[in-house]
């Protein structure tokens, strides 16, 4: 579903890609891990055609990046979600689903806004008063009423309370059941563990590691990162 063949990408004569190649199926859940400058958001940014790479391509299914339209076909969740403060959960999403072109009804926003757990209560109430865990789940439910294909997340656990966090991977696991691709940059190799089905390590530009979650535990990995970066 997504595919990385040979990025490059410098900024300033500066590599911040050196070949950068993957591929991540339906359903699967990447957590790139990395150090500060590795390459994470380079990489993310590039598949949601923010930025353009210098050489290789990226396919999102049989779409090519940055040559075919890609933007209906991704969501994205940075560390905190944009939304607007004086408008509610609910009309947040009605503004943001109408922007990539859908139109639902309230009960059906409601809906898309229980999904991911986010209580009823809150869906009325302004985003102002919302916690940081709570404006993510509304950038979900706008993942979802977009009805996109991949979802990339940068560093979104960061801040999140522990409880936070368990709910995020809670809603993450599902979207994955339900077939989306989840591509997420993290610091947080414990959560990597836990969430992803792929593990990836970046260092300096390069993807250096890629490791099925199901082949290595917490200790390990965190041992593996260090040995790594
Ligand atoms: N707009 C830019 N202009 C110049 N250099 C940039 C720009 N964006 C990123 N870089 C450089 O590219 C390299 C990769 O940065 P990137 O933000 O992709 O790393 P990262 O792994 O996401 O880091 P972090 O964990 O801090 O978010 C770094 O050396 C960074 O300084």
């Amino acid at each position: 579903m997504l595919k990385a063949i040979n990025i490059t990408k410098s900024y300033d004569g500066k590599l911040a890609l050196k070949i950068v190649t993957f591929e991540v199926a339906k359903g699967e859940i990447f957590c790139l891990l990395g150090q500060n400058g590795a390459g994470k958001t380079t990489t993310i940014n590039i598949f949601l055609g923010f930025i353009k790479m210098d050489n290789g391509q990226a396919f999102i299914g049989d779409k090519e990046v940055g040559i075919d339209e890609t933007s209906h076909l991704t969501a994205y969740i940075p560390e905190t979600v944009q939304l607007y403060g004086n408008l509610s959960g609910v009309e947040n999403l009605d503004f943001f689903s109408r922007l990539a072109g859908f139109s639902y009804s309230t009960s059906e926003l409601e809906t898309f806004l229980n999904k991911t757990g986010l209580q009823s209560e809150a869906h009325q109430r302004r985003l102002s008063t919302y916690s940081k865990g709570m404006r993510q789940k509304v950038g979900i439910a706008i993942a979802l009423a977009k009805n996109a294909a991949v979802i990339f997340m940068d560093e979104p656990t960061s801040g999140l309370d522990p409880k936070a966090t368990s709910e995020f991977t809670k809603i993450c696991k599902e979207l994955a059941e339900m077939g989306k691709v989840i591509f997420m940059a993290t610091h947080d190799i414990f959560n990597a563990v836990e969430l992803a089905t792929t593990i990836g390590i970046m260092k300096e530009g390069s993807l250096v590691q890629q490791i099925k979650s199901s082949d290595i535990d917490a200790g390990q990995l965190n041992q593996l990162y260090l040995e790594t970066i």
